[in-house]
């Protein structure tokens, strides 16, 4: 794979994975996590005499939060098993076709890769599925898996798995390859904080944290007694809860991406986004740009406006042959089919130069090649997603870019990442807007005060209203879409309410934010939301006396992303 020396995480990681203890794993966003916890695993399984076989069932089992993700590491994996052909390496998710997944369980898979509800589903249904020679269990973004509902499956499997196969594991400096094969659950993320807290409690027995406390465990390392590094994290871990509930720890990001915030009025929102898109991809040779929205409606509004609209402030016809931001878009969601999804994905991978549209369904984990610059038009929920949105960029040592839209009601967000150690400095973007050709008279020599009175925003505000206007479809595209992003505007949780507030948002220029002339009507939305929720608590209701248990873990309930 090219790889000439590990990676910090991977240098920290791989011996200690080696020794066969619990590990949980912290470390920034594109440093090499995922062949931190692969090669080992591998170099475990392909010394093993005698050879695994297919018969033997599944040794390794990696859980992912997202398909998309499941399909990267099981890539990564081919790639690392392409010398131990007797390995096979496989995945099964939401999406796939069951009965071929079942096939592929029943002949027998060495290390899968898995989304949490098939691999349950699995778990309870394909018996011909062999996991009694389990030895690895690993939970790749282990926060994001609980925040998107996955909790009851979690429980359920580790359950059905036996969540730490009991008994002692690992001893200190051993080589585990050799001794007799125990039970080794690996936790990771770049955000590791309190919501893990249940999991690695439930999951890890005894572990060692690597990324958590870096001055020390460099110091341990640089001892080069990396067997010291158990020494130290038993001690760590006598109060593991108390070590991990800190809700203002900080995170990491690469520390050469260039982060930024722009203040925009939300009626200028749209044209300022778009006149940003133009001019990114209209300079530099290859922009790889990816564009972060709330809502899977806002995705696919964006990605028609962008692919449609054309504009031209010259007179010259020939300029509205294309269309007014040139640049191949793609667009990723969670409500789009499944071979769309996966082929936006394959092909944003290869480009050389493109736009992606996406909810936070990329947010996490996925490595596209050569990405340059990251837009949050819609603002992340907590600071995490704001790591890992920003972290598609900036990827093992690359140079990158990240922007952050905020309404001027809005700029209180900025204090809440400071918080988390993150600060970000201003997008000149008057000047980017000063760049734009104006050729009537009347602007020439003025005094821009604001910025919704930029003659540009209002030339290209006017442009986009009348656009969305004389298309019926693009109008009423836009009508729900304001809708949705009302509702997910409304569901900020926790800290965040205070921040992100409707009752602030002032809804005509919200509407002007969809390029719409009137502000849609809400009132049927919030009777059919009031209607739902009601269904929703009765059920729950209904359940809780049933199961307790239940009621738990549906608080946080899976939703496309
Ligand atoms: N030792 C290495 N040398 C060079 N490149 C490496 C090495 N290890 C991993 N990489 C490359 O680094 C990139 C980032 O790796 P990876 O996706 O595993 O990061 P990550 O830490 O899991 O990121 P995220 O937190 O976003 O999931 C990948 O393109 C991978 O191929």
């Amino acid at each position: 794979m090219n790889f000439e020396a590990p990676t910090l995480v991977q240098a920290q990681a791989i011996p200690v994975v080696l020794s066969g203890r619990h590990v949980l794993v912290n470390a920034a966003t594109g440093t090499g996590k995922t062949v931190a916890y692969l090669a080992p695993i591998i170099h475990c399984l392909q010394g093993q005499e005698p050879r695994v076989e297919r018969s033997d069932g599944t040794f390794a089992l990696v859980l992912v939060p997202t398909r998309e993700l499941c399909m990267q590491v099981y890539e990564i994996l081919q790639k690392l098993l392409h010398r131990f052909h007797w390995i096979v390496p496989g995945y099964v998710m939401g999406g796939e076709n069951r009965s071929k997944e079942k096939a592929r369980l029943r002949k027998g898979i060495s290390i899968l890769i898995a989304t949490p509800g098939r691999l349950l589903d699995h778990l309870k249904h394909t018996t011909s599925f062999l996991h009694t020679s389990l030895r690895w269990l690993i939970f790749d973004e282990a926060d994001r898996i609980l925040e998107l509902g996955f909790g009851k499956e979690i429980e359920e499997i580790l359950e059905i798995l036996g969540s730490r196969q009991n008994g002692h594991v690992g001893k200190e400096n051993s080589d585990s390859c050799d001794s007799k094969p125990q039970r080794q659950n690996v936790l990771l993320s770049a955000t590791l904080n309190e919501k893990v807290n249940h999991l690695a409690k439930i999951s890890l027995e005894n572990p060692v944290r690597i990324g958590l406390h870096d001055e020390k465990i460099q110091s341990v390392l640089s001892s080069e007694d990396l067997g010291s590094l158990g020494s130290y994290a038993k001690n760590e871990f006598e109060h593991p809860v108390k070590l991990m509930s800190s809700s203002n720890e900080d995170f990491r990001v690469p520390a050469q991406l260039v982060q930024r915030y722009m203040k925009v009025p939300c009626g200028s929102r749209l044209a300022v986004l778009v006149s940003i898109l133009k001019h990114l991809c209209e300079t530099g040779t290859s922009q790889k740009i990816v564009v972060f929205f709330s809502t899977c409606d806002a995705v696919d509004y964006h990605y028609s406006l962008l692919s449609e609209f054309k504009f031209s402030p010259y007179p010259q016809p020939e300029e509205l042959r294309d269309g007014f931001v040139r640049c191949k878009t793609l667009r990723l969601h969670g409500n789009m089919k499944q071979e769309d999804r996966r082929n936006a994905f394959q092909a944003f991978k290869t480009e050389k130069s493109a736009l992606l549209l996406s909810t936070d369904v990329t947010a996490r984990g996925l490595d596209f090649p050569k990405v340059r610059f990251i837009i949050q038009y819609d603002p992340p929920g907590e600071a995490t997603e704001y790591v890992h949105r920003v972290g598609r960029t900036a990827r093992l040592g690359e140079r990158g870019e990240s922007l952050l839209f905020l309404q001027p009601i809005e700029m209180d967000y900025l204090q809440d990442l400071v918080k988390h150690g993150i600060s970000l400095s201003e997008y000149p973007l008057l000047k980017v807007l000063d760049s734009y050709p104006l050729h009537d008279q009347k602007y020439r020599g003025k005094r821009i005060l604001t910025l919704e009175m930029h003659p540009w925003v209002l030339l290209l505000q006017k442009a986009l209203e009348s656009f969305i206007f004389a298309e019926p479809r693009m109008k009423k595209l836009a009508q729900n879409t304001f809708c949705s992003w009302v509702r997910a505007y409304a569901a900020h949780r926790g800290e965040l309410k205070r921040i992100f507030m409707v009752k602030k948002l002032h809804l005509g220029h919200v509407a002007k934010s969809f390029a719409l002339k009137e502000q849609p009507s809400l009132v049927g939305q919030s009777f059919q939301k009031q209607t739902k929720k009601r269904k929703r608590d009765e059920k729950q209701k209904g359940l809780s006396k049933q199961r307790k248990f239940t009621r738990k873990t549906t608080q946080n309930r899976k939703q496309p992303q």
